[in-house]
């Protein structure tokens, strides 16, 4: 039997060719190549490690990409990726024109959906699947689902709707590697542990293979609905209440398990729902040991694994967060916080390990971990939701509806608005500022550099509404943070630099690279500290000594912080000329954020060269004239 070589793999035809024998040595080298090329580009790792098996087994029974498999999340994609014509590719993961580290419609044919925000992976299959049945299409539609990202409430609603929709093909395969980014929460996560566990788990791995090798696979499942076999599944799951044929769990690395199963399932159709159990990091021993630090890394070297920093580096604003949670939990006892499974990301491991009484993880469940603050600021406690700016567009109604309608007292700390850097468009924070500045009653801050976050945070917090302060991914530029928990005027800005004619007005961390373009040009610089309420008085007076004004942050132009100060100027009918600098009405691919903010004008250079541009007089005087 000839040796199968992953370099000669192009297409799923070619998996589709290969014998059972050669598919498991494809899996070896497969899961290989995931190690060694994210170790050299950076990405999610651990999720990649334990979807080997299953992407091989896939792409093996079903007819891609006539049949349509949705990733949920998608950070679980790259052997798909490298299976689907990729491999080469995935040597510019996720860097500035490379292949993006999600599924994308616009990169392969093969990738059915675009994800990135979890949980939607059923209700876009569901939906292929009624235009199918429609369609009068005969093809396959499958949902791939984590247990963490089976935990929001969108997948139920998909669930839910599938139960009655006739006469569609969806196939649920849920990947269940009991984690989340951390550990999973949840009672789901009880459930789904009970499932698996003790001689179901077990009786279905064993006997399972044995009948699916001598019985003729449909008449066995058959008999198994009808109850004739219920001894190799669980009875009445929740999923099959739902309306789903429950099969499993069975082991989600064992080909001879995988590929079977899913030829049965394929030959049902209708509604189907498969656990599979894996392990996230499967097969490189540091990530299987710790996969919360192997969930999204940067470059390493496999031979050694992680290793700490030799040198320290700069504080990131997340880390400002973190520390400020902690100080600001010992003085005020009823600080409560919440996640949305962020707890890594967010900064709150040291605020779970201090008070885990009074930490939350509501699981990937955005729009619950809203209102369940605001349920708990009704009470007198004082809830800090920690939540990524691109993230808390799904709790968008709950925070207008829940939270701003009746005035309550939540502190939102928005980490990771604007770019992001390598996960791209779907998690740039880009919008925040446009979305919450429509709001009544909402308090927007938007600090300059760290010290402003440990300043603006405790400042919101002691605001008795609604209030969220914005801080980007990584480090600023690396200011000193006071150890103490002063606050300072809501809705005032600061003065950095006072010039002539030109005023620059700015919102957020690109306040540093303004004021060396405002030194360059002679102009006064502000750091307004506040989008809302913005700092009239200050407007009023800077409008009576200047000719021009620019506004710059690191949101997006339409609607942003920039449209606020028009829309004063044009409501006191002050005729102030205004060039707005900020994000562009475009979505922006992943790259590295210094780099992409450079390519958009927004450092030092670029507001210089946009601002003589617009205003050349001071171009040739060095002032407007
Ligand atoms: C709406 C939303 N909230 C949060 C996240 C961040 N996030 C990405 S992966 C992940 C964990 C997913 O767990 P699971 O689905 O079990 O996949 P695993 O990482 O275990 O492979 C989280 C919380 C997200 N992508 N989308
Ligand atoms: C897939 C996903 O949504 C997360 O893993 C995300 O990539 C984390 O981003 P940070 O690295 O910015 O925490
Ligand atoms: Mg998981």
């Amino acid at each position: 039997m000839t040796t199968v070589s992953l370099d000669q793999i192009n297409s799923p035809a070619q998996v589709r060719a290969l014998t059972p024998r050669q598919l498991k040595e494809l899996a070896g080298q497969l899961r290989e190549f995931v190690l060694q090329s994210v170790s050299k580009t950076g990405g999610h790792l651990s999720s990649n490690l334990g979807t080997v098996e299953l992407t091989i087994a896939l792409h093996y029974v079903f007819n891609t990409p006539d049949d349509r498999i949705v990733w949920d999340v998608g950070h679980q994609s790259y052997p798909h990726k490298i299976l689907t014509g990729r491999r080469e590719a995935m040597a510019h993961l996720r860097q500035q024109g490379g292949i993006s580290g999600f599924p994308k419609r616009s990169e392969s044919e093969y990738d059915a959906f675009g994800t990135a925000h979890s949980s939607t992976s059923i209700s876009a299959v569901l939906g292929m699947a009624v235009a199918s049945r429609n369609l009068g299409l005969d093809r396959q539609h499958i949902a791939v689902i984590g247990d963490g990202a089976m935990t929001a409430g969108m997948a139920f609603e998909a669930l839910n709707n599938a139960g009655v929709t006739p006469d569609v093909n969806v196939l649920v395969v849920l990947n269940d590697n009991d984690m989340s980014i951390s550990p999973p929460v949840g009672a789901l996560n009880h459930y789904l542990a009970r499932l698996m566990s003790g001689r179901f788990y077990a009786t279905a791995k064993n006997v399972g293979r044995a009948v699916l090798q001598h019985v003729p696979p449909v008449l066995e499942l058959a008999r198994r609905f009808e109850g004739h076999a219920k001894g190799m599944v669980s009875p009445a799951t929740l999923f099959e209440e739902l309306g789903f044929n429950y099969v499993g769990p069975i082991d989600g690395h064992d080909l001879d398990a995988l590929v079977p199963t899913l030829e049965n399932l394929r030959a049902l159709g209708g509604l189907q729902f498969l656990h599979v159990v894996t392990k996230k990091g499967q097969g490189y021993k540091l990530a299987e040991a710790d996969p919360v630090l192997y969930h999204g890394p940067g470059k390493f070297d496999p031979s050694v694994g992680i290793q700490k920093p030799s040198a320290p580096s700069k504080q990131t604003f997340t880390q400002v967060f973190g520390r400020w949670l902690c100080d600001m939990a010992q003085t005020d006892e009823h600080l409560v916080a919440v996640t949305p499974a962020m707890r890594e990301g967010s900064g709150m491991v040291e605020f779970h390990k201090q008070f885990p009484h009074r930490y939350f993880d509501a699981g990937i469940a955005e729009q619950h971990a809203v209102t369940f603050a605001a349920g708990m600021a009704c009470e007198g406690l004082k809830p800090v939701v920690a939540i990524y700016s691109t993230f808390l567009q799904r709790g968008y109604d709950q925070l207008v509806h829940d939270v701003a309608l009746q005035n309550l007292d939540v502190t939102f700390a928005l980490d990771r608005a604007g770019l992001v850097g390598a996960d791209g468009a779907t998690h740039a924070g880009n919008y925040d500022i446009a979305f919450l500045r429509c709001i009544p009653n909402m308090v927007i801050a938007a600090p300059s550099d760290e010290n402003e976050a440990r300043l603006l945070l405790t400042t919101c917090y002691q605001y008795p509404g609604p209030a969220s302060v914005r801080y980007p991914r990584g480090a600023g530029c690396g200011a000193e943070v006071s150890a103490g928990l002063e606050a300072v005027a809501i809705g005032k800005g600061r003065v950095l630099r006072e010039g002539s004619r030109i005023a620059i007005l700015g919102f957020g961390t690109l306040v540093p690279e303004a004021l060396k373009a405002a030194q360059s040009l002679d102009a006064t610089m502000v750091d307004m500290r506040f989008v809302k309420p913005i700092d009239e008085q200050l407007l009023r007076q800077l409008a009576q000594t200047h000719d021009a004004f620019v506004t710059i942050e690191e949101g997006s132009i339409m609607g942003g912080a920039g449209s606020a100060v028009l829309e004063y100027f044009s409501s006191q009918e002050l005729a102030c000329a205004v060039l707005q600098l900020g994000l562009p009405d475009r979505f922006i691919d992943h790259g590295e954020q210094a780099a992409l903010l450079k390519s958009l004008g927004l450092d030092a250079l670029g507001i210089e060269s946009a601002v003589r541009a617009r205003f050349p007089a001071v171009q040739v005087h060095g002032k407007c004239a």
